[in-house]
């Protein structure tokens, strides 16, 4: 198997999750089995179904999903936490300010911390494909990292950068934008909207003006 991430999803110990699931299992309460056994049905049936859980803090969502995981894990089956680095899952301990009478800090592991930089994206972007140069042809090199951000005109800084560091020729693709006059019920509402306009909007999954 030479694919990392399968490799690190898959560094864990079944008999040691056989056991964890054991022992978490037998506290389950009503609600939390209801739903355990709910989310085990799903990925056993292969029904891809979505669950979200509510519920006020401490009242046992990360005891529930640490169940679902150790049994999983037990049967061999791969679980992407969105927390994957730990942190926010438990596994990272909470800490306690002076004064403070909850825990509710956490400590970032020291390596997901970028200590020296210019250029937040620039050092990001070393750390992530280092050697890009002359890595960027090499498939499996790109397929094993990702620079993920939840916002759109971060994601678009990050590919300006690494666009420029790309080799070979550039051409630009420019969408069509324009009001269709026919689906509008004002003779001259399509007016409002001039293409200039248009062209700088930049909405959630619909590529930008220019690629
Ligand atoms: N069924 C259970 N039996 C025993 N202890 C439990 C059970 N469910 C939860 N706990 C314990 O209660 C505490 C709070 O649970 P947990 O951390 O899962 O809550 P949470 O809903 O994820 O909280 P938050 O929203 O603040 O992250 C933890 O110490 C956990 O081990």
């Amino acid at each position: 198997m030479d694919n990392r991430l399968i490799r690190e999803a898959l560094a864990f110990d079944m008999n040691q999750s056989k056991i964890e699931h054991q022992q978490l299992h037998s506290l389950l309460n009503l609600e939390q089995c209801l739903i355990y056994e709910d989310v085990i049905q799903s990925v056993r049936n292969q029904k891809g179904q979505f669950y979200f859980v509510y519920g006020p803090g401490g009242t046992g969502k990360t005891f529930l999903y640490k169940t679902i995981i150790a049994r999983l894990h037990s049967e061999r089956i791969i679980v992407l936490t969105v927390a994957y680095s730990a942190v926010g899952d438990g596994t990272v301990p909470e800490k306690m300010k002076e004064g403070e009478d909850e825990a509710t800090w956490i400590e970032i592991p020291e390596r997901f911390l970028i200590k020296s930089w210019e250029s937040p994206i620039k050092q990001i972007v070393k750390e992530t494909y280092p050697n890009f140069t002359t890595r960027q042809r090499d498939d499996e090199y790109l397929k094993e990292r990702a620079i993920l951000t939840p916002r759109n005109d971060d994601a678009d800084a990050i590919n300006a950068y690494m666009f420029k560091k790309l080799g070979g020729d550039f051409i630009t693709y420019n969408s069509v934008v324009e009001v269709c006059k026919d689906s509008t019920d004002t003779l001259d509402q399509h007016n409002q909207y001039p293409v200039e306009f248009l062209n700088t909007l930049n909405l959630s999954d619909m590529p930008p003006h220019a690629l």
